[in-house]
């Protein structure tokens, strides 16, 4: 019977209500973190150090609709990571995993912009390798699970994605870009490697070569130079779950609450 709700939902099977359920439930299963106890990983020790920098926070928005909207909020440090605002993503992605009726997922800034990265001024007070890494190991854990969330996710963004947020992009489904807005790993300018796991998350987007560019080249991503199969930009084509996922940024677009990119069906 399990099985058979997998094959119904993977042929596209709408006739059954029960059918996304089950899928969301199986999926839910096999979803976890990368880190746990057994790589000497203790996300109760990283958390009370992280909730030392306070600042900011993300915002859940869960609508009738069974979209949720989620808001990195932090404007006065163009929405960066604070350390609770790391402790929140996670509590966040919890409160998601326990939606069951959540079909989409909405990730954008505040205040026109969408995220520049980790705050830098927690980066610099986290002075030990081995606290930075914990930080890394917890940022990868929370991404991890928001990606694995069974329900489609895009990052909408506007202005600036930088560092951390170009990372956090790559832990949605989609991409979805506002004219004028930029996604760029700066880490190579500050010796860093991405260590929010968006590496790793760059190369299934995009590949290999064009990953090493992006990343070995700290290269601009603009919305005209980001290609339509890495963005799922608006096309008339594209699978199932792109046209959904588009009609769904269409429909949030429409409500007036981001710029309409050109390109976007008017
Ligand atoms: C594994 C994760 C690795 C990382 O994410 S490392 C962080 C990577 N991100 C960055 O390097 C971005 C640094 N910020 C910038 O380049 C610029 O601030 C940015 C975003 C282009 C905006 O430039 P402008 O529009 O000129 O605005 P501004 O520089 O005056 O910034 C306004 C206020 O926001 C602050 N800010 C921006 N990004 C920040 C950050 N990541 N951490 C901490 N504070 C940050 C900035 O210091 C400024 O504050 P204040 O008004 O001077 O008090």
């Amino acid at each position: 019977m399990v099985l058979c709700a997998v094959r119904r939902q993977l042929l596209g099977c709408s006739s059954s209500s029960s059918c996304g359920a089950w899928a969301r439930m199986l999926q839910r299963q096999s979803s976890g973190c990368v880190y746990s106890s057994t790589h000497g990983f203790n996300p109760e020790e990283i958390r009370e150090k992280l909730q030392a920098f306070p600042g900011g926070s993300i915002d859940l928005l869960k609508q009738e609709s069974g979209v949720a909207v989620l808001t990195i909020n932090n404007p006065s440090r163009m929405n960066a990571f604070s350390g609770s605002m790391m402790v929140d993503l996670e509590e966040r992605v919890s409160q998601l995993e326990s939606w069951t009726d959540c079909k989409g997922l909405i990730v954008q800034g505040a205040a026109g912009t969408f995220c520049s990265g980790s705050d830098l001024n927690a980066v610099r007070a986290i002075s030990n390798p081995q606290d930075g890494m914990k930080m890394c190991m917890f940022m990868q854990n929370a991404l991890t699970r928001l990606l694995r969330l069974p329900l489609i996710s895009v990052a909408l963004v506007e202005g600036r994605a930088l560092g951390g947020g170009a990372e956090l992009t790559t832990a949605c489904d989609f991409r979805l870009m506002a004219s004028g807005s930029v996604i760029q790993f700066v880490h190579k300018h500050m010796g860093l490697v991405p260590g929010w796991g968006g590496a790793a998350r760059l190369v299934r987007i995009v590949g290999s070569q064009n990953a090493l560019k992006l990343l070995g080249g700290a290269v601009k991503v603009e919305p005209r130079s980001w290609p339509a199969d890495w963005t799922g930009r608006w096309s008339p084509g594209g699978t199932p779950r792109q046209r959904r996922v588009q009609t769904l940024c269409y429909s949030k677009l429409k409500a007036g609450s981001v710029n309409i990119q050109k390109d976007l069906p008017q």
